[in-house]
């Protein structure tokens, strides 16, 4: 996977890639991020990247000129990556976006600053746009960052469990059950029993009860573009009759 972050801050977007999970998939040559700073093109003794808004209002703008460059500068040396801008006028990001573009290859993330960009850049060179959240913060860098490490992790053995992104929250559309480690007592808190059995079908079903009923009470809104087999209603019925007792 080769990311391209157009970013005015690399070493802010560079700080994922130095630890973790993103670290030792870059440093195996599962994944490759290169951030291009759109300064380097501009062409005015002040590497200007932004100007007041047209129209009047607050703030400033990245301006279009050095944007277009840098993006088609990436697009040459990427080839048929797609060009992702993060803003809140995006499509909000769910697991299944970021599953997407772990197939694909590439992308090319424009991280925007100040107010936003020029909308003739969105026009001219972006693909789609996709907001982490219906909030503005200070910049695209953390939205892409968030991307960067939601693609990498689901990327073929960048986790050390091969199973491990599988049985991510939202994997099959369902949160994810809750998870014990040693010791086994901590506080007169015990671990379920079933996970100590070590029988793992039943371990299995536990798991997959627990993860329908936690979706059910928390996030009623997934199972409603979640289409149950009859043995997985069985166990959320299950789930919510327990709770009750
Ligand atoms: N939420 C987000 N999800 O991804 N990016 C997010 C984000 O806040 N980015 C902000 C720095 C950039 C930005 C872009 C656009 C606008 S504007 N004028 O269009 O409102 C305001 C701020």
């Amino acid at each position: 996977m080769q990311f391209s972050v157009i970013t005015l801050f690399p070493e802010l977007v560079e700080s994922v890639v130095a630890e973790g999970v993103v670290g030792r998939a870059e440093k195996r040559g599962l994944m490759e991020l290169k951030c291009v700073n759109p300064r380097d093109f501009t062409e005015d003794v002040h590497r200007t990247v932004d100007d007041r808004p047209y129209g009047g209002g607050p703030g400033m703008l990245m301006r279009p000129d050095c944007l277009l460059k840098t993006i088609r500068s990436e697009r040459e040396r990427l080839g048929k990556a797609k060009v992702i801008y993060l803003s809140p006028q995006g499509k909000p990001l769910e697991q299944s976006m970021l599953q997407a573009l772990s197939e694909e290859g590439s992308a090319i993330l424009l991280c925007g600053r100040y107010e936003g960009i020029d909308e003739r850049v969105i026009d001219l060179e972006v693909d789609e746009e996709w907001s982490i959240g219906d909030y503005v913060l200070s910049g695209g860098e953390l939205a892409a960052m968030v991307v960067v490490d939601g693609v990498t992790r689901l990327l073929p053995e960048a986790l050390g469990h091969k199973g491990s992104a599988i049985e991510d929250s939202f994997t099959d559309g369902l949160l994810d059950c809750p998870h014990y480690t040693r010791p086994e007592r901590i506080e007169d808190l015990d671990v379920p029993k079933v996970l100590l059995s070590g029988n793992h079908q039943h371990i299995e079903k536990w798991r997959k009860k627990q993860a329908l009923g936690r979706t059910q009470l928390r996030r009623p809104d997934l199972l409603q573009n979640t289409e149950l087999n009859e043995s997985d209603k069985v166990l959320l019925i299950e789930f919510m009759k327990e709770i009750k007792t």
